[in-house]
């Protein structure tokens, strides 16, 4: 697994809503210099943008109308990056619950997955740092199921509902579960994130503290490396 400047080395992780990928392969990429690429937050975009457009997310006919002038754009660098759709700074607004509750009516839909996976490949082909951390539900198994280190993050249903309920403020606990669970129940009838498939390495972290989970997910890659030169 040394670095080729072509092509980056990717590490795939996939899990649950609250499970710490985004949190946890950010801080992986910082450690290793690497670029990270959180994927989920190009669906909240979306769901953002046709929102804003006027579109019923419910309506698959209209989100995928909504493409054409889905202009997204976000960077990689794990300490800091933007995410902006056309001059619009979303970086916050596609962290509100309403965006939680209905990303899932988004990503549901054939045609934004297509789109959106192609856009995930170009960025990755893209990174001009050593590797790239990629998080999200179908990296895996779907967005690069070729990469050599590719890692299922996991946390029980109940210690993921107390990190999420720990970091939104003025929103009941009961309530933050409840869409946490319900978007789980959304996402796994389009992708299965709940189980390693061949090959992957799964890291459950509800034992594991923060930079518990972060040495956890370093060894993998370490581990990888030392597979594939
Ligand atoms: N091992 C851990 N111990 C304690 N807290 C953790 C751990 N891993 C993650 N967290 C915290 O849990 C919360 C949820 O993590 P994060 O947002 O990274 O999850 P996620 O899987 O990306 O969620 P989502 O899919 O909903 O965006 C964050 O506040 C994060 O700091
Ligand atoms: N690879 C992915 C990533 C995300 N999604 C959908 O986006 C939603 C938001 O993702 P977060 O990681 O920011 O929570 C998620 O609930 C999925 O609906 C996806 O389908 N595939």
């Amino acid at each position: 697994m040394q670095h080729d400047p072509v092509h980056p080395v990717v590490v795939a992780v996939d899990g649950p809503a609250g499970s710490g990928k985004s949190s946890v392969s950010k801080e992986v990429a910082r450690r290793l210099g690497w670029g990270f690429l959180d994927t989920g937050a190009a669906y909240r975009a979306l769901a953002w943008h046709a929102a804003a457009c006027g579109v019923d997310t419910a309506d698959a006919a209209s989100v995928v109308s909504c493409l054409d002038s889905f202009d997204y754009r976000i960077g990689t660098d794990p300490t800091g990056y933007t995410v902006h759709v056309g001059s619009t700074d979303v970086t916050q607004a596609i962290r509100e619950p309403g965006i939680s509750g209905v990303v899932s009516q988004v990503a549901r839909v054939p045609e934004v997955r297509a789109h959106l996976i192609e856009l995930f490949r170009a960025i990755m082909a893209g990174e001009r740092r050593g590797g790239i951390v990629v998080e999200g539900r179908d990296i895996t198994t779907v967005v690069a199921p070729d990469a050599p280190a590719r890692i299922l993050l996991t946390a029980s249903e109940e210690v993921r509902m107390a990190r999420r309920s720990a970091e939104l403020v003025g929103h009941s606990a009961a309530t933050t579960g409840q869409q946490l669970r319900a978007r789980d129940a959304a996402d796994s009838k389009v992708v299965d994130f709940m189980n390693a498939a061949d090959g992957v390495v799964t890291v459950d972290s509800t034992d594991l503290d923060f930079d518990q989970t972060v040495e956890a997910m370093l060894d993998v890659i370490r581990d990888a490396q030392v597979r594939t030169g």
